[in-house]
């Protein structure tokens, strides 16, 4: 990949802006100046999902089943700020991420009052590039599902399509709820610090019979704030003027739940309150060299020395390796094993779901994600360590993941065996 490397600002946004007019649609293609390079991978962005274990599990505990899914609801709608708005916050800007290769795997687990909740990613493809992600808390029975890629195109600015989708699932009332993820695109380029900002509508839908159905809108045309939305949660089959809850507010800042009939505020969310968990992850020498943060170590110390040469050097000594393998998988009739996720002909609960959406449902697209990928439950109990313990899902209570110095694609590959 090349690099936009000029030593004014101007002259940078100028070639990033020639590059996106340029694109063909791969975000790997795409140049970008040292600025606005992360030395984070997106197999990490699945961890915005569940930085508040506590919100993620509340929803097992509510046995109203209305209620649970507006619990479930207000999860979603807490995890919008990390999700697309974090980097900006922590870095700035909005930033180009890492393009993973394929197989780079991010494991962690968050350790809090909600127990464990544990994290797997996995790049179950690189061409297109899918992320696929299982985050699970068997001490409380919620397990969220999904995988997904990027269309992007560029009109004024850059677009962002999300293909794939999310399920969340809940032991206690095997309940499955299906998240559709919306689209988004990138303001502030030519101020020269990019942020996300989200698109119309996405929707929850529920096997219980709820529907959920979020609006951003944009620079606020209601309120006038930025991140603005309007959600509501309503019986399946209707739509918002039925609807039982009605939150309103600005993902970025703080929201209020109110029943729709009597008006009254039920519930509220303000980030300013609410706190983190962080994510634990192994120290790099301890992880897997298929691990984000071990395979592009040196690519991120060369990101944060500002030092181009270095960065792009780095990056081809991963892509030559990424290459050589994809050619000796080819020669040799097989293809790379994936180490949580398995290729699926069908998913029959995402399709029950989807369908129950009718009109607003997206299709699943075999074609855009590389197919439909599944956690494997079979594969990560046999995924050898540094991997495996810790990684059932059926296991209850507090487990230690043990780790081993084992690693190495070589030795990875051997272990799970090809074809
Ligand atoms: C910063 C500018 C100049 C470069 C553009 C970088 C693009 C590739 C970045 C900017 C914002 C990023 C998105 C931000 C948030 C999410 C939500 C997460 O759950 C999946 C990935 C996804 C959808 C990211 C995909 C990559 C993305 C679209």
């Amino acid at each position: 990949m090349s690099h936009c490397t000029s030593h004014t600002t101007s002259a940078n946004l100028r070639c990033l802006v020639k590059s996106i007019a340029s694109f063909n649609g791969d975000i790997s293609t795409m140049t970008a100046p040292p600025f606005i390079l992360s030395s984070q991978s997106l197999t990490e962005y699945p961890a915005y999902w569940a930085e508040h274990p506590s919100v993620f599990v509340a929803p097992a505990h509510e046995s109203d089943p209305q209620k649970r899914a507006l619990l479930v609801l207000k999860w979603f709608l807490s995890t919008l700020k990390q999700q697309y708005s974090s980097r900006n916050e922590k870095l700035g800007s909005e930033k180009k991420p890492l393009n993973p290769f394929l197989g780079e795997l991010f494991l962690g687990k968050w350790e809090d009052e909600a127990g464990v909740t544990q994290l797997v990613s996995e790049q179950v493809s690189h061409h297109p590039p899918v992320t696929a992600y299982c985050i699970w808390n068997s001490d409380h029975g919620v397990r969220l599902q999904g995988y997904n890629g990027q269309k992007v195109s560029f009109s004024r600015t850059i677009n962002i399509k999300q293909v794939g989708h999310a399920l969340l699932h809940i032991d206690a009332y095997d309940e499955d709820y299906l998240f559709t993820l919306p689209s988004l695109h990138i303001e502030g380029l030519i101020g020269g610090t990019p942020y996300v900002e989200l698109n119309r509508t996405s929707y929850m839908q529920s096997s219980s019979g709820y529907t959920g159905k979020i609006d951003y809108s944009g620079k606020g045309w209601i309120s006038g704030k930025k991140n603005s939305f309007s959600a509501y949660l309503y019986p399946e089959g209707r739509s918002e003027k039925d609807a039982l809850y009605i939150i309103d507010g600005v993902w970025t800042d703080s929201f209020t739940i109110k029943d729709a009939k009597t008006k009254k505020v039920v519930d509220t969310w303000d980030h300013k309150k609410a706190k983190t968990t962080p994510l634990t992850v192994a120290p790099i020498e301890q992880q897997d060299e298929l691990e984000t943060r071990r395979a592009w170590q040196k690519v991120a110390a060369a990101i944060a020395k500002g030092d181009m040469d270095a960065t792009s050097r780095e990056k081809t000594v991963i892509e030559n390796q990424q290459r050589d393998m994809r050619k000796k998988e080819k020669d040799e009739g097989r293809e790379w094993v994936r180490t949580f996720f398995s290729r699926s002909e069908s998913s029959p609960v995402f399709e029950a779901l989807s369908k129950r959406l009718g009109s607003e449902a997206v299709p699943i697209d075999k074609d855009k994600t590389n197919g439909i990928w599944m956690f494997d439950a079979e594969k990560a109990r046999e995924a050898k360590p540094p991997f495996r313990e810790g990684m059932s899902i059926e296991s209850r209570g507090k487990i230690r993941r043990v780790r081993s110095s084992l690693g190495g694609l070589g030795k990875r590959f051997g272990v799970l065996g090809g074809g």
